[in-house]
C-alpha cells in the first residue's frame, strides 16, 4: 500500500512501561527491536514518527538489581535518571540498525506552557524530523515537581502530538483498546472500536486500573485522546504486542478502538490564538504585508514590519495592524520585542547578522496567525 495515498504526514507513537516490559520487570529489547522495525519501516516510506516512550523508571530498576527503595518521589526520581540514559541507549542501539538517528527530547508541562520554551521545543521537533531523525520524547521525571508535571505519558504524547502538528496518535498498551469495562477484572469486557464522542459515562468505563508498572491506567489515554482528537487528530488505542500494529494503524485497518478527530487542526489553532492569552503588543504593517498577510495566505516578514508597540518575549501573541491602527491579523511572534525593534524593515536574510542568531525568516507563521 502506498502510504502517501493515505494521508498521514506525522505520526506520534507512545509506547506504555506495559508493551516495553512486556509484563515483566525488565525492558523486553527483542519486542523494542520489533517497534522500532516498524517505526523504521514508516520513516522509510515517507511518514515521519515521533516516539514517546515510557519505561526509565522500569529501566533505571531494572539497571540497579531492583533495589528495595521506599516508594517516595524522589526515588523514582532516581530510578527514572539511572534509568533514561538506559532507555534511550536501548532504542538508540535499536534504531541504529535500521540506520537511523534519535534525538532525546526531555519535557515537562512546564515547557509546554511557556510560549517560548513551546516554540523552541516545538523547532527542536521540527529541525530533527527534517533531518530524517526520531524524536524520543519523555517526562523529565528527574526534575519534575508535581506542580511542573505532566504526570503520565499519555498526556505528555496527546501534547507532544499538539506541538508537532501530528494527524495521528497511537498509543499502544498491553490491552486490544478500550474495552466496556476493565478486562482485567471482566473477562466478559468487549472492545469497543470506535468513539465519536467522549462523554462521562465513556470516563466511567475507563476506570482507575493500572497495569503493574503503567501509570493512570485507560483514564490518562482517554483524557489523551480527548486532548488530540479535539485539535483535529486522530487517535488509535492499540495493544503494542498485535503483530504489525504500527504500520496497519497508519494504513487505517481496524486496529483497536479509533477515535474520530473532531475539528481540523488549522480551526483549533486559530481558536488557541484567538480565545488564548491577550495580546502584548502591535506590529504596524507596510501595505504590501498586509496584502500578503491578508490575501497571498504568506507568513509576516520582518521587510514589512513599519514599527513595533508593546513589551513582549518570542511566542506573545500579537496583533498585526495597519498605519492608522485598523487589525488585520492576529498571530504569535517567534521573535521578542527587543529583536524586533533591531530587525524591522531589514530583510531576513539580515536577521543573523544583526542578532547574532535567528529563528527563521517568519516573524509570525502563517500556521500561527489567524486573518480576521
Ligand atoms: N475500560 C478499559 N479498557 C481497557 N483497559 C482498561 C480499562 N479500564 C482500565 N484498564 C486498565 O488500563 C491498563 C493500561 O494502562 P497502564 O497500566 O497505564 O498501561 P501503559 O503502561 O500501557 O500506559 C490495562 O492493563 C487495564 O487493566
Ligand atoms: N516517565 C515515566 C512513565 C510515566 C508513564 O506514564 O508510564 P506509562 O503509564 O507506562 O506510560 C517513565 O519513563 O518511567
Amino acid at each position: 500500500m502506498n502510504l502517501s495515498e493515505i494521508g498521514y504526514r506525522r505520526v506520534v507513537v507512545k509506547l506504555g512501561t506495559s508493551v516495553l516490559t512486556s509484563g515483566s520487570r525488565q525492558l523486553d529489547k527483542a519486542h523494542m527491536v520489533e517497534l522500532a522495525r516498524q517505526m523504521a519501516s514508516l520513516m522509510k516510506s515517507g511518514v515521519e514518527v515521533v516516539l514517546c516512550t515510557s519505561g526509565a523508571i522500569a529501566a533505571g530498576r531494572e539497571h540497579l538489581g531492583y533495589p528495595s527503595l521506599p516508594d517516595t518521589v524522589a526515588n523514582k526520581q532516581l530510578l527514572a535518571a539511572v534509568g533514561q540514559g538506559q532507555l534511550i541507549l536501548a532504542w538508540s542501539q535499536l534504531f541504529s540498525i535500521y540506520g537511523l538517528h534519535v534525538g532525546q527530547m526531555l519535557l515537562t508541562r512546564a515547557d509546554l506552557h511557556d510560549r517560548e520554551r513551546y516554540l523552541n521545543a516545538r523547532d527542536s521537533l521540527n529541525a530533527l524530523l527534517a533531518n530524517g531523525i526520531i524524536p524520543i520524547i519523555n517526562e523529565n521525571d528527574a526534575v519534575a515537581t508535581n506542580e511542573i508535571k505532566v504526570g503520565d505519558n499519555d498526556n505528555l504524547s496527546a501534547r507532544a502530538a499538539l506541538l508537532c502538528d501530528a494527524d495521528l496518535l497511537i498509543l499502544l498498551t498491553d490491552q486490544k483498546g478500550l474495552f466496556d469495562a476493565d478486562p482485567r477484572a471482566n473477562p466478559d469486557a468487549k472492545l469497543i472500536k470506535q468513539v465519536v464522542n467522549i462523554d462521562d459515562s465513556l470516563r466511567r468505563l475507563a476506570g482507575g486500573a493500572v497495569s503493574g508498572l503503567g501509570t493512570g491506567g485507560m483514564a490518562t489515554k482517554l483524557q489523551a485522546a480527548d486532548i488530540a482528537r479535539r485539535a483535529g487528530i486522530e487517535v488509535v488505542i492499540a495493544s503494542g504486542h498485535r503483530p504489525r500494529v504500527i504500520q496497519d494503524a497508519v494504513c487505517k485497518e481496524a486496529v483497536g478502538t479509533h477515535f474520530t478527530a473532531l475539528e481540523n487542526p488549522l480551526e483549533s489553532r486559530k481558536q488557541w490564538i484567538l480565545a488564548g492569552p491577550a495580546t502584548k503588543g502591535k506590529l504596524v504593517l507596510d501595505s504590501g504585508a498586509i496584502v500578503a498577510v491578508t490575501q497571498k495566505g504568506r507568513s509576516l516578514l520582518s521587510k514589512g514590519i513599519v514599527s513595533v508597540s508593546g513589551q513582549f518575549e518570542r511566542g506573545a501573541t500579537l496583533q498585526l495592524v495597519d498605519e492608522v491602527g485598523r487589525e488585520y491579523a492576529r498571530g504569535m511572534s517567534r521573535y521578542s520585542a527587543k529583536d524586533l525593534l533591531a530587525i524591522a524593515g531589514r530583510h531576513s536574510e539580515e536577521i543573523d547578522s544583526i542578532l547574532g542568531y535567528d529563528y527563521g525568516a517568519a516573524v509570525v507563521h502563517r500556521n500561527d496567525m489567524v486573518v480576521l
